[in-house]
C-alpha cells in the first residue's frame, strides 16, 4: 500500500534495522477479530456451544481472531443479540491492561463508538459504575447503542468536554481510560483512507489535544487509582511524548510497568525517542520509566499499531497495600494500590429511601438528550464497527482542532444544554423525581390522558412508575431493576447507585443510566435497552428462536411472526397462556420485544435495531 512519504521517512529513521520488517507488514493482511461479550457468556462457553470463535487473542478475554475471510460476523444473529463486539485485536489491549474489577468506578473518556466501553462493562460484570463519554454528539448515538446492545446496565453516557466532567465528578474514578484521538498511523493497513488523509502536521496537533485531555482526565483519578492512556498511532510525540509532558507536570502520577508476556509480541515504550526538551523536563528516572509502556507493532504482534501506558496516582495508603488481583489479570507488574471498589454486588434496590444522600436536587437542570431515545434509535454513526478511529474520526477530530471557527462552535456547543432540555431562553429546569417502585399489589395510578410527547406536569412522573410497575408485574413476573429508579419526563431509567443525580447536573447526558422504557398515554413501552440487559429467565414470556432458523432472521428484519403457539413459553418452559410483551430470544439471549396475542407476535424491534 502507499504510505505517506513523510510518515515513511520518519518511521525508517526511528526503526533503523527493524524498518524493513515494519514496511513489509503492510503487505500482510490486516488483523480483525471479535470479542465475546463477557456480560452474556465467556469466550470459552461461546466457542464450545456454538463452534465459533477460532484462534484466541492472547491478551483479550473472549477475544478471537477472524480467520475466515468470507465470514461476516456483523451479519450473524448473535451479533444482534449482543453476544460479541467486532473489534480489531490490538484495540482489545487497553481496556484489558487497565485492570478493572467488579465494583470499580470507571470512566471511559473518549469512548465512541464504544468498543472499549463494552469491554470495560464486561469487566465490571454489572457492579460499580461506568461513565462513558465522547465529546462528539453524533458519535455518542453509536456509543449509547453499542452500550445497549451489549446489555450494559450500569453505564451513564455523556457528551461532554473532559474539563466539564472533571468539574462535575472530581477524583471519583478508580479507573480511567483515555483512548485518545490521535493521528491514527497504526490504522493505515486497516483503513487506507487514513493513510491518504494523513498530514505531517497531524501528530503535533493531536499531541496538543492529548495534553489537554490527559490533564483533565488525571483530575478524575482517585488517589491510588489508575489511568490507561492509549493511541493507535506510532509517532513518539503522541505517545511517550504525551506521557512525558504529562508526568513533568504531574508529580503525583507515575508509570506502572506493563508486564506483557513475551509471546504477545508487545514491545516496550521508547524513552529514547523523547525530544531533548521532553526528556530534560522529566529527569532520568521518570524518563526511564516510560519503557514500562507498550507498543504494539504490526510486524511484532498479531494486530494493528497501538500504544498504551498505564499510570497510577499516588496515595498514602498504597505504600502498605498489597498487589491487586487486577494487576495479575492484566499482566501488570505487582504494585500497591487502593481503590474504592466495593467487594460485593449490591442487591437490587428500588427504594428511594435507601439511596441516602442522593436526594434529587430541587432545581436539577440536566436533561437527557432525546437523540438516542427509542423514537430516534435508528440514527447512528457507526453501527457494529469496531473501535479505533476511522478516517472519518480523524477528519472529525482534526476538523475541530484545525478549523478555528469549527473549534469555537464546538466549544460553544459544549457549553450549551442539549436541545431537548433547552427552551429559547436557556435550560429547562426539569424536576427529576426519584421514586419507590410501587409494589405489585399497590394500585397503579391511571394515566393522565396525555400523550408521551406532551410535557407532563411536575409530579406526573409517578405515573411512569405506576405504568412500569404494571408492565413489570405482567411481563417480567416481579423482576425489579437494579440501582435507583429515576423518572425523567416520560422516560424511566435505573441509575447506578454510585452517582448522585446532583453530579449530573449541568452535564449533557445521553443516558443517565439504563433506559427501561417510556410511558405512553396508555401503557409502559419497554426499551430495546431493557430487553438487551435482561436474561431470558427474567421474562414472564419468551419466544425462543434458534439463530439458524428462518423465524430468527424474520424477527430481526422486523416482520410480524406467527410461531406455533406452544413456542411462546413461560418461565417453567411450558406454553404460556399469557398475552402481551414477550421477550424474543435467539439461542437463549434476548434480541428484542414482541407482543403476543395468542396467534401473532407483533414485532417491536425498532427500525434502527433491525437486520439490514
Ligand atoms: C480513538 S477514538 C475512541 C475509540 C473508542 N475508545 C472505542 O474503543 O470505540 C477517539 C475518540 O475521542 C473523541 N474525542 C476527541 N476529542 C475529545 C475530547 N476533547 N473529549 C472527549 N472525547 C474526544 C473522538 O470523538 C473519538 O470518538
Amino acid at each position: 500500500m502507499r504510505l505517506p512519504e513523510r510518515f515513511a521517512d520518519e518511521m525508517a529513521a526511528l526503526l533503523g534495522d527493524e524498518a524493513e520488517r515494519f514496511f513489509a507488514s503492510y503487505d500482510e493482511p490486516k488483523q480483525a477479530g471479535l470479542r465475546v461479550n463477557g456480560l452474556k457468556l465467556t469466550g470459552g462457553a461461546y466457542a464450545a456451544r456454538f463452534g465459533r470463535g477460532g484462534q484466541e487473542i492472547p491478551w483479550a478475554d473472549g477475544g478471537y481472531y477472524k480467520t475466515d475471510e468470507d465470514e461476516r460476523p456483523g451479519k450473524h444473529p448473535h451479533y444482534y443479540a449482543g453476544l460479541y463486539y467486532i473489534q480489531e485485536p490490538s484495540a482489545m489491549a487497553p481496556a484489558e491492561l487497565l485492570g478493572v474489577e467488579p465494583g470499580h468506578r470507571v470512566l471511559d473518556l473518549c469512548a465512541a463508538p464504544g468498543g472499549k466501553t463494552t469491554q470495560l462493562a464486561a469487566k465490571l460484570q454489572g457492579r460499580g459504575l461506568l461513565v462513558t463519554n465522547d465529546n462528539a454528539a453524533e458519535r455518542t448515538k453509536a456509543l449509547a447503542k453499542n452500550v445497549e446492545r451489549a446489555g450494559v446496565r450500569n453505564a451513564v453516557v455523556t457528551n461532554e468536554e473532559p474539563s466539564r466532567l472533571a468539574a462535575a465528578f472530581g477524583d471519583l474514578f478508580d479507573r480511567v481510560l483515555v483512548d485518545a484521538p490521535c493521528s491514527g498511523e497504526g490504522m493505515f493497513r486497516k483503513d487506507e483512507d487514513m493513510a491518504r488523509l494523513w498530514e505531517p502536521n497531524w501528530p503535533r496537533r493531536y499531541a496538543a489535544m492529548q495534553d489537554a485531555i490527559l490533564a483533565d482526565a488525571a483530575r478524575m483519578v482517585a488517589p491510588g487509582g489508575r489511568l490507561l492512556y492509549s493511541t493507535c498511532t506510532f509517532t513518539p510525540v503522541e505517545n511517550e511524548g504525551t506521557i512525558a509532558r504529562f508526568l513533568a507536570a504531574s508529580p503525583d502520577f507515575s508509570v506502572v510497568p506493563i508486564a506483557a508476556p513475551e509471546a504477545w509480541g508487545f514491545a516496550p515504550g521508547r524513552p529514547d525517542w523523547l525530544t531533548p526538551e521532553e526528556a530534560a523536563a522529566l529527569g532520568a528516572e521518570r524518563q526511564a520509566s516510560l519503557a514500562g509502556a507498550v507498543r504494539l507493532w504490526p510486524h511484532r504482534c498479531r494486530g494493528e499499531g497501538h500504544f498504551a501506558a498505564l499510570l497510577r496516582r499516588e496515595s498514602a495508603e498504597a505504600e502498605t497495600a498489597g498487589a491487586s488481583a487486577g494487576d495479575k489479570q492484566a499482566g501488570v507488574s505487582a504494585e500497591a494500590e487502593t481503590t474504592s471498589a466495593s467487594a460485593e454486588a449490591q442487591p437490587a434496590e428500588t427504594s428511594a429511601g435507601a439511596a441516602t444522600g442522593d436526594k434529587p436536587a430541587e432545581t436539577s437542570v440536566w436533561s437527557v438528550s432525546t437523540e438516542g431515545h427509542p423514537a430516534s434509535a435508528g440514527v447512528e454513526a457507526t453501527d457494529g464497527i469496531e473501535n479505533g478511529p476511522s478516517s472519518s474520526d480523524a477528519a472529525d477530530a482534526l476538523g475541530r482542532a484545525a478549523r478555528p471557527g469549527a473549534d469555537r462552535r464546538s466549544r460553544e456547543a459544549g457549553d450549551r444544554p442539549p436541545s431537548s432540555g433547552a427552551g429559547k431562553g436557556g435550560r429547562r429546569a426539569d424536576r427529576a423525581v426519584e421514586q419507590t417502585l410501587p409494589s405489585r399489589s399497590a394500585p397503579t395510578r391511571r394515566a393522565h390522558g396525555k400523550g408521551a410527547s406532551k410535557p407532563r406536569a411536575a409530579g406526573a412522573e409517578t405515573d411512569v412508575l405506576g405504568k412500569f410497575a404494571a408492565f413489570a408485574a405482567e411481563a417480567l413476573d416481579g423482576w425489579q431493576p437494579p440501582g435507583r429508579l429515576l423518572a425523567k419526563g416520560d422516560y424511566l431509567y435505573a441509575l447506578p447507585r454510585e452517582l448522585s443525580e446532583r453530579q449530573l447536573q449541568r452535564l449533557k447526558v445521553v443516558r443517565p443510566g439504563w433506559l427501561l422504557g417510556v410511558a405512553t398515554k396508555h401503557r409502559f413501552e419497554p426499551s430495546q435497552a431493557l430487553a438487551m440487559g435482561l436474561t431470558a429467565g427474567d421474562a414472564a414470556r419468551t419466544l425462543l428462536l434458534d439463530a439458524g432458523e428462518d423465524l430468527a432472521l424474520r424477527y430481526l428484519r422486523g416482520e410480524t411472526l406467527q410461531p406455533d403457539a406452544d413456542r411462546v413459553t413461560g418461565r417453567d418452559g411450558h406454553p404460556s397462556s399469557g398475552r402481551g410483551w414477550t421477550l424474543v430470544c435467539i439461542d437463549g439471549y434476548p434480541a428484542g420485544w414482541g407482543r403476543w396475542d395468542g396467534a401473532t407476535m407483533k414485532n417491536e424491534l425498532l427500525p434502527g435495531w433491525r437486520w439490514i
